[in-house]
């Protein structure tokens, strides 16, 4: 599905996926659980998700003949994080805009974690205290703005590089990649879970499984706390990325499943269900998520498996994005452990 389309490799190649005995068998042990890596996917700063999303962007970047990549997200955004470690690793500058986010309680959230890491890796991070949206951001397009008017040539990647042109592809290649995965396995998943924000992760994962039928069984896990607006605009990725990779069928509204109930209480803060999902994880399978995003999709996982969403026998494919520098920022939440 990507062969006319150019890739620039950021990744180690195809991530490993893993069964999660331990926590499938806390679980009631009728439904079996995997998890896909996309969290050890790469040796830039940590990895994640957002890496298998900018190797098709990349290439149009260093095409561009820009100078600095330019970007945007919270002050915890992992987004922002890896696109400081592919600015540094391509010789481009970076600049990067950290919007407030997150009502945190933590006094040092904007000192650790993915925000640290960006700044060791020399990008230039401007926080700017306007709150938490998933479309364009003005501040954003300022900075773009105050680039060229130094001179620079910026290269545009908004939020979590998902309303890009190419935002998409990386997640068609996922879906790819995991059906040669089930080949060696010799069975394929009935579910893949994946936690949903910016949407082009999600919108990837629809379009390349769409190819087998699939992309109903593609569950994706709301951790916006806005539903509406990053529902259609993963309907709105996954239209564009379909049209792009020629799939040749039509990407319905109901083709994208998005489950609101475990954004609660706002992005970026973890509820009680989340933070037992987050230690559940970590004490059964040694496996660390983030309060932001992969808790809540483990704790939309956990809670689908409890009540029964899945029918006995299924085979279902947690996606592990990333996201693990970001816990630091929540040393005061996770003071009890
Ligand atoms: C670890 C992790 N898991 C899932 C997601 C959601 O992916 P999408 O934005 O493609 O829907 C993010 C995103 N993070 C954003 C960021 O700024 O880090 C784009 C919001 C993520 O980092």
């Amino acid at each position: 599905m990507l062969d006319r389309f150019e890739r620039y490799p950021l990744t180690f190649g195809p991530t490993p996926i893993e069964k999660l005995d331990r926590l499938s068998k806390n679980l009631g042990g009728k439904v079996e659980i995997y998890a896909k890596r996309e969290d050890c996917n790469s040796g830039l700063a940590f990895g994640g998700n957002k890496l298998r999303k900018l190797e098709y962007i990349i290439p149009d970047a260093i095409a561009s003949k820009a100078d600095t990549l330019v970007s945007v997200g919270g002050v915890q955004s992992n987004h922002t994080r890896m696109v400081a470690a592919v600015a540094a690793k391509i010789g481009m500058k970076c600049l990067l805009v950290q919007e407030s986010w997150v009502p945190h309680e933590d006094a040092v959230y904007d000192r650790v974690g993915n925000i640290l890491l960006s700044r060791i890796m020399g990008a230039e991070v401007c926080l700017v205290d306007e709150g938490f949206d998933v479309g364009i951001r003005r501040s954003w397009e300022q900075a773009l703005d105050e680039v060229t008017q130094r001179g620079g040539r910026p290269y545009a990647i908004p939020a979590g590089a998902s309303v890009h042109k190419y935002g998409g592809l990386g997640y068609v290649g996922f879906a790819e990649e995991v059906r040669v995965q089930e080949k060696q396995l010799g069975f394929a998943f009935d579910y893949v879970v994946v936690c949903t924000v910016t949407g082009s992760t999600q919108a990837g994962m629809v379009v390349g499984f769409a190819k087998d039928g699939r992309q109903c069984n593609v569950i994706g896990i709301d951790a916006s706390a806005t539903p509406v607006g990053t529902k259609a605009q993963v309907q709105q990725i996954a239209r564009h990325t379909a049209e792009l990779v020629n799939l040749g069928t039509e990407i319905a509204d109901d083709d994208v499943v998005l489950l609101e109930e475990y954004a609660y209480p706002c992005y970026g803060i973890p509820s009680e269900g989340t933070k037992d999902a987050i230690r559940l994880c970590a004490r059964l399978e040694g496996i660390i998520i983030d309060p932001i995003y992969e808790g809540k999709s483990m704790q939309g996982l956990v809670d689908l498996t409890q009540k029964g969403f899945f029918p006995d026998g299924s085979r279902v494919l947690y996606a592990h994005l990333g996201g693990a520098p970001a816990i630091n920022g929540y040393s005061y939440t996770f003071r009890d452990g």
